[in-house]
């Protein structure tokens, strides 16, 4: 089995959290796309959900798939986020943004009762940072936020090699909201919560990729099955998944 197949198994194992009438935050990204088709498949025999996309290219993909979509403006509480992640640590502390996607991820996820992140396993680690932590910030001084940033980095004692995102053709990613994405390569981060404070004070920052106590499952899949983690107890890790309704 591939790597693709084991985001399929966790994306479909995700579907048993799914109730009819259910508002749904929908993610971004490979795995998370994998959610919104099989999503689509079930709205398809008649399940009556629907969901904000959280970004442009999962809310094309939800169209295409038959996804009745609404937004946070009619729909600003949502019972369910189910989306990707870059890595998942044991208290189920998050780095996202690889898709770019990170800040309307984090305002769905903050605005849904409950958000499940669905993996193949390779995303699990013991400690965040292996992954670039994506920042995304406002066009207009980027390069002082970037040098900021390096500041900052430097002065927690992390790795301080904070670049642009570039698309092939060498321009800067622009997201969904207008704003580019600095990567920075961290090294492992003992203390993600001062980090979040502390990047979140800098002028120009708009929101970075850690997600912190959101997410309150995970469901990962490799090749022994799919596995259920929740953030509370280590033990959960062996666990058998939940039974589809
Ligand atoms: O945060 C994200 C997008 O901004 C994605 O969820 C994350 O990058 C994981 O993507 P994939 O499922 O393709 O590995």
């Amino acid at each position: 089995m591939s790597t693709e197949d084991f985001k399929r198994a966790a994306a479909e194992a995700a579907l048993a959290y799914v109730e009819p009438g259910m508002k749904l935050g929908l993610g971004t990204g490979s795995t998370a796309a994998h959610f919104i088709e099989l999503l689509g498949a079930k709205v398809a025999e008649g399940l009556d959900v629907s969901g904000v996309p959280t970004s442009e290219a999962s809310r094309e993909l939800a169209e295409r798939h038959g996804v009745p979509l609404t937004t946070l403006k009619d729909t600003p509480e949502l019972d369910l986020t189910v989306d990707g992640a870059d890595e998942i640590d044991g208290r189920l502390n998050l780095i996202k943004g690889g898709g770019a996607a990170l800040l309307r991820e984090k305002i769905v996820a903050f605005a849904s009762k409950r958000m499940i992140v669905i993996a193949d396993a390779s995303k699990r680690v013991e400690r965040l940072g292996a992954f670039p932590l994506p920042i995304e910030v406002v066009p207009f001084g980027k390069e002082s936020t970037r040098r900021a940033i390096e500041r900052l980095a430097r002065d927690l004692g992390l790795g301080s090699d904070v670049a642009i995102r570039r698309a092939e053709d060498e321009c800067p990613v622009v997201t969904d909201s207008g704003h580019v994405i600095l990567d920075a390569r961290l090294g492992l981060i003992d203390d993600p919560e001062r980090l979040s404070v502390e990047l979140n004070r800098i002028p120009g920052v708009v929101e970075h990729g850690l997600f912190l106590r959101l997410a309150s499952l995970a469901i990962v899949a490799d090749q022994n099955g799919v596995k259920t983690i929740e953030p509370a107890s280590a033990q959960a890790e062996q666990q058998p998944m939940r039974k589809t309704a």
